[in-house]
């Protein structure tokens, strides 16, 4: 009895003085050695000082059972009622662990709506996990994501992998090294050399118009899916993935989706993602993807002339290696990992806004007609399509913003951990070492900060942008972006609603690219096609059945496609 209460005594010291103050999710498999060392040693010294072999079985295993349970026990009286959380209103469960979390993601995939819920229960802070909190204020934005923000990446972003030598530069969390990386990303998507990128992707545009209005329905969703995979390939690779020409995803990427609702759910949990991911056999439906990925690279690798120009984003990165400059990828296995956040991060995203884009419009046909109206003026021919008049066209930038407003492809976004000395949001003090959510569609939609907040008025962007309120409200689809003017300029083709708002650490580099090719594909669409919703879709369940999948799996949409009769 003294022996096991003295032990689980000893568990709770250790939680209190050692695993409390350590980041100890990547070090599990070191504790898991530990304790089976420990477990050895202490059989190794019982059996040497004459006790029985069932006996120092039974006492060794007190000993650590009464530990484990001083530490759990520790554990969660800490979490439940002593935390420097405690004050912020939450579910119980989500006091105690992140399962909790990983049980209402997994309930329909959609994590999204359930912040909302709690956010009707518990108010605008909610404590989300034992030690993360969900912020629904816009003042929280700029803190967590603006350019002078102090919060770094959490730990969510170690679930690959915990080596710096092998991160993306998504998963960097060093600000520092990560800061280096960008530069590199950052040519590679510069505005200068967007327009060496318009042959590429308006030749996919043309190719994606064809197949589409062949005459029967298609699956807006998939076909969007091609057209932003194909982008991806031509400008990240430079290389053919044919997915528009046969009709079909690239078989590399067939068993990802299945594994993605999953992957989603168990990463609300990431030190454990990060262990079942190795798991052999683990991330199979993976396979495909990652050889194509790093063939890919090694090809680039082997064919690269010094004196030759980058003509491609990874190209953009070859070179920064090659050239030993510092914003490179450290290792092979880290450019590996920078070509699949490319096309991860490039696709989906930009497949899924092109869609909701296509949604919107049949379901507002004075929207659609007006849209029309102004690219018919703007595109009197079908040679004028060229993306140098194509960006003049503002009201498609309008209707962009408008999609990625209501439905941004990051639905909730990634987490952010407060310094040590903690942040002021409002008149909340948030103590340090706390992870913050600062969900994206439920403040894009929040009526507090948008008049009419679910409807779909791209003119709040526009003409009617100040009566809107617009520049005040968070608008953060791709975390804070560029912000140098209001509508296109030579500057910057992207346009910018959030003035006060500059680049953030961590936003998306890809968004001129996304931009360039919404813009190219969305009004090659309106110049050239009719649209309606296919017999027996309305849309509905497009409207209400997303997923939260890190960024968002939205269903199919079945839409028929006509060309155009001109009168
Ligand atoms: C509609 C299109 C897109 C949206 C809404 C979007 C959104 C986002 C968001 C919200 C983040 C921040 C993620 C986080 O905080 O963890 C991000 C990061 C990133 N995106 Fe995009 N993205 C889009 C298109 C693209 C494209 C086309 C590319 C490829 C060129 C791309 C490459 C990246 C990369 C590399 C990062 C990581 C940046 C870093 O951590 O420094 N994205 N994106």
């Amino acid at each position: 009895m003294q022996t096991s209460l003295s032990s689980a005594v000893l568990g709770v010291l250790a939680h209190i003085l050692v695993f409390r103050n350590v980041e100890l999710d990547n070090f599990l498999l070191g504790c898991l050695t530990i304790a089976v060392t420990s477990y050895m040693s202490l059989l190794a010294f019982f059996l040497v000082h004459g006790t029985p072999i069932l006996a120092t079985f039974w006492e060794v295993g007190v000993i650590l059972a009464s530990f484990s349970v001083g530490v759990f026990f520790s554990i969660l009286i800490y979490r439940a009622f002593f935390h420097r959380l405690r004050n912020i209103p939450g579910p119980f469960g989500a006091r105690l662990s992140k399962l909790y979390a990983a049980y209402l993601s997994s309930k329909e995939v959609k994590y999204h709506e359930e912040l909302g819920k709690l956010q009707m229960e518990y108010g605008d802070f909610i404590r989300t996990g034992p030690r993360e909190i969900c912020i629904v204020r816009k003042s929280a934005v700029r803190l967590m994501h603006g350019p002078d923000s102090v919060c770094r990446k959490t730990t969510w972003y170690s679930q690959v992998t915990t080596d710096p030598m092998k991160t993306s530069v998504h998963t960097t969390r060093d600000h520092e090294v990560h800061r280096r990386r960008r530069k590199a990303w950052e040519r590679g998507v510069a505005i200068k050399v967007l327009p060496s990128y318009e042959p590429r992707i308006s030749e996919l545009v043309e190719i994606f118009v064809d197949q589409i209005s062949q005459g029967s329905p298609v699956n807006a969703t998939d076909w969007s899916m091609f057209l932003a995979f194909d982008i991806m390939g031509k400008v990240g690779f430079g290389k053919d993935f044919d997915c528009l020409v046969e009709g079909r995803k690239h078989p590399a990427i067939g068993g990802m989706d299945e594994s993605m609702e999953t992957i989603s759910t168990i990463g609300q949990i990431p030190w454990l993602l990060y262990y079942l991911s190795r798991i052999p056999g683990a991330t199979a439906g993976y396979t495909g993807f990652f050889k194509m990925c790093s063939d890919e690279i090694e090809k680039k690798f082997d064919r690269w002339q010094p004196d030759q120009a980058p003509n491609d984003i990874m190209s953009w990165l070859l070179k920064a290696f090659m050239e030993k400059d510092p914003s490179a990828p450290p290792s092979k296995e880290a450019f590996n990992e920078d070509s699949r956040v490319m096309i991860v991060g490039g696709s989906g995203t930009t497949a899924t806004t092109l869609t909701t884009t296509l949604f919107y419009l049949i379901k507002n046909p004075a929207i659609l007609h007006k849209a029309r109206t102004q690219v018919d003026f703007a595109l009197p021919n079908s040679e004028d399509w060229t993306y140098e008049n194509v960006k003049k066209i503002t009201y498609i930038d309008d209707i962009i913003n408008e999609a990625l407003r209501l439905k941004p492809p990051v639905l909730v976004g990634g987490p952010r951990v407060t310094p040590a000395n903690g942040l002021q949001v409002d008149k909340k003090f948030i103590p340090g070492d706390v992870n913050v959510i600062v969900p994206i569609q439920l403040l894009q939609t929040d009526p507090r900060y948008w008049k009419r907040s679910k409807e779909f008025i791209p003119e709040r962007f526009g003409e009617k942008r100040e009566e809107f309120g617009t520049s005040d409200a968070p608008f953060f689809p791709f975390q804070l972006g560029k912000n140098l003017s209001l509508h296109s300029n030579e500057k910057d083709p992207s346009p910018s609603y959030d003035t006060d708002w500059p680049t953030g650490a961590y936003s998306c580099p890809g968004k001129n690219l996304t931009y360039m090719s919404l813009r190219m594909a969305l009004s090659r669409i309106l110049q050239e096609l009719e649209f309606k919703f296919a017999p027996g879709e309305d849309g509905t369940r497009f409207d209400t059945e997303w997923k939260e999948t890190f960024g968002a799996t939205p269903p199919d949409l079945f839409i028929e496609f006509s060309r155009r009769v001109q009168d």
